[in-house]
C-alpha cells in the first residue's frame, strides 16, 4: 500500500531511534514529490535546502512552491567518474556539467587502465586521473585505503562508474552510501552480474530473442548489478542487428539517461520510496526504491541557493514592513 505523502520537510535520515524509525516505515514515502526537500533520503555529504526558504523564493518568482516550479540547486557537488573504456558517458557527463546542466564539477577520472580513452580525454581537460587498483598491467595503480583517502581530499561527493570493469570494493560503498551510480547497457535484472560487459551483454540480449533492449542506471552495492535501479531507456532489438548495431543504439539512449540521472542526484531531486514493512509481523524486508522526482513535470526555473536565501530574507523583511 503507499501514500500519497507529500510533505516538504527536513530530509528523511535512516533514522538510529528504532521507535522513530518503525513509524516512518509505517508510512510509505511518496515515490514523486514536486519538490526537492520533502521526504528524501539524501547522501549524507549533500546540503538540503531550506523549504521555507524555497517557497519563499517560488512567490518572489511568482512560482509555487508545491507544484514544483522552483528547483532549489545547492552548492556544485564533486564527482568522480570511474572508466576503463572509451568514456563517452564520462564526456557526455563532463561536457553537461560544463555546459551547467549537470549542477556538478568533475575533479576526478578514476581508472584500471591508464592509457584508455577516458584517461586520455581527461588529461586533455584537466582532469585528474587516478589509477585503481594496483595490479601487474597497473602497477602504478593505488589501493582501496589510498583511493578513499584521496576521494576524501578531493570532497568527493558522488562517484559514477561509466564502463568500469573492474569490482568497486566493499569499503568504497559503505564510505559512499547511496552515493554510487552505475549505467549498464541493458533492463536489469536481465543480462547482468559477473561476465556481462560490453558487447557481451548485447550478444546474449540478440541470442535470447528479446525484443527490447536499453540501459539502465541504478546504486551500486556490493555485487555486479544488483543495486537498486534509479532509471532506464527502451529500445528496440531488430530482427536483423549486429550486437554493434545495437549497442550503438543503446549507447545513445544512455548519454541521455545518465546525464539526466546526475543532474537529478546533483539537484538532491532522487527520493526514496519505502514499501509498508512487514518487519512487525516477522515476516518481510523493508525496500527503499529510489525515484527521479517530477520525471515527467515541467522543471522551473533553476535557483541558486544564494539567490534563494537572499529572497528569502527580503521576504521575511517584506513582513516587517
Ligand atoms: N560493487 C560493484 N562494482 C561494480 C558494479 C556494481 O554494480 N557493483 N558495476 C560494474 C559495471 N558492470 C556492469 O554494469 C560490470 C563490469 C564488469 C563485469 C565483469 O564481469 N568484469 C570481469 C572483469 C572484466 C575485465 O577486467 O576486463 C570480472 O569481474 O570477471 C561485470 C559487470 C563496475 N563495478
Ligand atoms: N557492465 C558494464 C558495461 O558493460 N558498461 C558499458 O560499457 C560501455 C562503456 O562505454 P563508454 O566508455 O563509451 O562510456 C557502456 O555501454 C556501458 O553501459
Amino acid at each position: 500500500m503507499e501514500a500519497a505523502i507529500a510533505s516538504t520537510g527536513s530530509s528523511f535520515h535512516s533514522s538510529p531511534n528504532p521507535l522513530a524509525r518503525q513509524q516512518r516505515i509505517a508510512r510509505a514515502v511518496v515515490a514523486f514529490v514536486p519538490q526537492p526537500q520533502a521526504h528524501a533520503l539524501r547522501c549524507e555529504r549533500t546540503s538540503h535546502p531550506n523549504p521555507r526558504a524555497s517557497a519563499a523564493a517560488a512567490a518572489a518568482m511568482g512560482g509555487d512552491a508545491g507544484s514544483g516550479s522552483v528547483v532549489v540547486v545547492g552548492r556544485k557537488k564533486r564527482l568522480a567518474v570511474f572508466v576503463s573504456g572509451g568514456g563517452s558517458n564520462f564526456r557526455a557527463i563532463h561536457e553537461a556539467a560544463l555546459g551547467g546542466k549537470v549542477n556538478a564539477d568533475v575533479v576526478a577520472l578514476v581508472t584500471d587502465k591508464p592509457g584508455c580513452g577516458g584517461a586520455e580525454y581527461a588529461r586533455g581537460n584537466g582532469i585528474q586521473v587516478i589509477v585503481f587498483p594496483n595490479s601487474k598491467s597497473a602497477p602504478e595503480g593505488i589501493s582501496s585505503d589510498e583511493l578513499l583517502n584521496t576521494l576524501r581530499e578531493l570532497r568527493v561527493d558522488f562517484i559514477l562508474l561509466a564502463g568500469y570493469l573492474k569490482l568497486i570494493p566493499v569499503e568504497l560503498i559503505q564510505a559512499y552510501p547511496r552515493c554510487i551510480l552505475n549505467i549498464h547497457p541493458s533492463l536489469l535484472p536481465a543480462f547482468g552480474g559477473k561476465g556481462f560487459y560490453g558487447l557481451k551483454v548485447h550478444k546474449a540480449v540478440i541470442a535470447s530473442g528479446a525484443r527490447y533492449s536499453g540501459p539502465t542506471v541504478h546504486f551500486v552495492d556490493e555485487h555486479y548489478d544488483t543495486g537498486r535501479t534509479l532509471a532506464q531507456r527502451v529500445v528496440p532489438v531488430l530482427a536483423n542487428d549486429t550486437p554493434e548495431q545495437l549497442a550503438a543504439r543503446v549507447l545513445h539512449e544512455e548519454h541521455q539517461v545518465y546525464v539526466d540521472a546526475v543532474t537529478a542526484l546533483c539537484e538532491d531531486r532522487i527520493v526514496w520510496r519505502e514499501d509498508v514493512c512487514e518487519r512487525d509481523r516477522g515476516k518481510g524486508w523493508c525496500k527503499w526504491q529510489p525515484f527521479l522526482e517530477n520525471p515527467l513535470g515541467q522543471k522551473g526555473p533553476v535557483v541558486s541557493s544564494s539567490i534563494l536565501f537572499f529572497s528569502y530574507y527580503i521576504y521575511v523583511l517584506s513582513l516587517g514592513c
